[in-house]
C-alpha cells in the first residue's frame, strides 16, 4: 500500500497534512473533520513566520524579502468548562535569539497575544477560548532590523484568525497588519513570503481617518485582565497590496547581527520629512532595476551593486549604526568576490550582503569593521523564505 503525504491549503491560511492512499485516495482525516477538531483539545496548531529584511537599499517601506529565521507558535485550546487564567491564555516563551529583552507573558501586554486580541474583539471574541496555552519559540533577534516585531503582528493575526475559527484571508489578515505595524514592506513578506514589492491602496477620507487611528485606540493599554467592552477600529478592506517578484537561486542573504538594538520608532526619526527631486530620482531609478536584477539568472554583481544603492533612509540612519559608512563604501563586488550587494537590513543594525560565495569571508570583513567600533556581531546564512506564514497540525 502506497501512502504518501499531501499538504492543502485550509482556507488562505492553514495547512492540512492528508494521509493518501494512492488506491483510494484521501484516508485521513477528512476535511470536515479537520475543521471540526482544528485548535480543539489535545490538537496543537503550529503557525510559522520567516523574519524579514526590508527595503534592501532603495525600496523604503516598498520592498521586502522573507528570509529563512522563523518565529514559531504552537497553540493547543483545552476547550476546559472554566479558566483562572487571565483572558484565558497561557504564555509561555523560548528565547532563541540572545535578546537582552525580557518579553512579557501577559496576553494584555505581549505583542502576539496583544494583536490575537485586536483580531479577536474585532470579531466580537471578546478573549481567548478557554483554555488557550501559546508557547512561542523565537529564534529572530530583536530590535536589529529582521523584522521581529512584524513577524510578531503577523503571528498575532495568524494566532487570532486560527482560535477564534474566523476563516480570513490572508490579504484581508494584511489590513489587520497595517493598522499596527503601518508600513507594508515587513508584514508583507513574513506574511506571503518571497521577495515582494508592496504598496498601499489611496483611501476615501473616511477609511484614512480609520487607517490613522493612534495605536493605543487599536491596541489599548492593558486593563488588568478586565474587559472593558470596548470594540476596536476595523481596518478598511484592502488596504495593502502586494506583488511577488523572481529571486535568482543561486543568491544567498548573510545577515550580520551587531549586538546592540535600534528601535525601528528611532530610526524612523531621525528621517527628514522631505527630500530632494534628485535623491527621489536617484532611488526610483534604482528601485524599477532591483527586482530584475534580483530576478536574473546568473547573477549581475555590477547591476545588483547599482541596483542597491539608496539615498533615502541608509544616509540618516548612520547616526545610529558606528562603522556602516565604512561598510557601504569599501565592500564592493571590485574588493571582494562573491558579493552581489550591500544594504541596511530594515531599519538596522543589521548588515544585509547579498552574495553567492565567500560567504565567511564576506562576513568576516564586515564583522571586523564593527569590531573597530568595539561592536560584536553574530552573522547567518539565510536563504528565502518562500512559504510565508503557514499552519499545520499536529
Ligand atoms: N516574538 C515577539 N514576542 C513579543 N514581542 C516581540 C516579539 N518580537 C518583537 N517583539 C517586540 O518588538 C520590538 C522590536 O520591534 P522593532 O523596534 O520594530 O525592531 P525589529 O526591527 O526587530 O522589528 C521588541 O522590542 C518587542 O517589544
Ligand atoms: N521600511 C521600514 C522597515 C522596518 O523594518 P524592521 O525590520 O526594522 O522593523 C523602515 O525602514 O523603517
Amino acid at each position: 500500500m502506497l501512502i504518501r503525504t499531501l499538504k492543502a491549503p485550509l482556507s488562505d491560511v492553514g495547512q492540512i497534512i492528508f494521509l493518501v492512499r494512492q488506491d483510494i485516495g484521501v484516508i485521513s482525516p477528512t476535511i470536515a473533520e479537520l475543521l471540526d477538531s482544528r485548535t480543539s483539545a489535545n490538537m496543537t496548531s503550529v503557525i510559522k513566520i520567516p523574519c524579514s529584511s526590508a527595503n534592501i537599499g532603495p525600496g523604503f517601506d516598498v520592498i521586502g524579502l522573507a528570509l529563512s529565521l522563523h518565529l514559531e507558535v504552537h497553540v493547543t485550546v483545552e476547550n476546559k468548562p472554566s479558566s483562572q487564567l487571565p483572558l484565558n491564555c497561557a504564555i509561555t516563551y523560548e528565547d532563541q535569539s540572545k535578546s537582552v529583552e525580557k518579553i512579557s507573558l501577559d496576553p494584555e501586554v505581549n505583542l502576539i497575544t496583544r494583536v490575537a486580541l485586536y483580531l479577536l474583539r474585532c470579531h466580537n471574541q471578546r478573549a481567548f477560548p478557554v483554555e488557550t496555552n501559546v508557547h512561542i519559540i523565537n529564534p529572530i533577534p530583536l530590535g536589529r532590523g529582521l523584522g521581529s516585531s512584524g513577524t510578531a503582528v503577523v503571528a498575532g493575526v495568524m494566532l487570532g484568525n486560527e482560535v477564534g475559527k474566523l476563516g480570513l484571508s490572508k490579504e484581508r489578515l494584511l489590513d489587520y497588519c497595517l493598522m499596527i505595524e503601518r508600513h507594508p514592506d515587513n508584514v508583507a513578506a513574513s506574511l506571503f513570503g518571497g521577495f515582494v514589492g508592496t504598496y498601499l491602496n489611496e483611501l476615501k477620507p473616511e477609511d484614512v481617518a480609520r487607517k490613522e487611528i493612534p495605536l493605543s485606540e487599536v491596541l489599548p493599554a492593558p486593563a488588568g485582565g478586565v474587559d472593558t467592552g470596548i470594540r476596536p477600529p476595523e481596518p478598511p478592506m484592502a488596504i495593502g497590496h502586494y506583488r511577488k517578484f523572481n529571486w535568482a537561486p543561486e543568491i544567498k542573504a548573510i545577515a550580520i547581527i551587531p549586538d546592540f538594538v535600534v528601535p525601528t520608532a528611532n530610526a524612523r526619526n531621525v528621517l527628514p520629512e522631505s527630500y530632494s527631486r534628485a535623491d527621489v530620482v536617484f532611488n526610483l531609478q534604482r528601485a524599477a532595476l532591483l527586482p530584475a536584477a534580483l530576478g536574473s539568472s546568473p547573477p549581475d554583481p555590477e547591476m545588483i551593486f547599482l541596483a542597491m544603492q539608496d539615498k533615502v533612509h541608509q544616509p540618516y540612519r548612520k547616526t545610529l549604526i558606528p562603522g556602516l559608512t565604512e561598510i557601504l563604501q569599501f565592500m564592493t563586488p571590485a574588493t571582494q568576490p562573491g558579493l552581489l550587494g550591500i544594504c541596511l537590513s530594515g531599519a538596522g543594525p543589521t548588515i544585509l550582503a547579498l552574495a553567492t560565495e565567500r560567504f565567511d569571508e564576506i562576513a568576516d570583513r564586515i564583522i571586523s569593521q564593527f569590531a573597530s567600533n568595539n561592536i560584536s556581531c553574530q552573522w547567518k546564512l539565510l536563504e528565502p523564505a518562500q512559504d510565508g506564514a503557514t499552519v499545520t497540525y499536529n
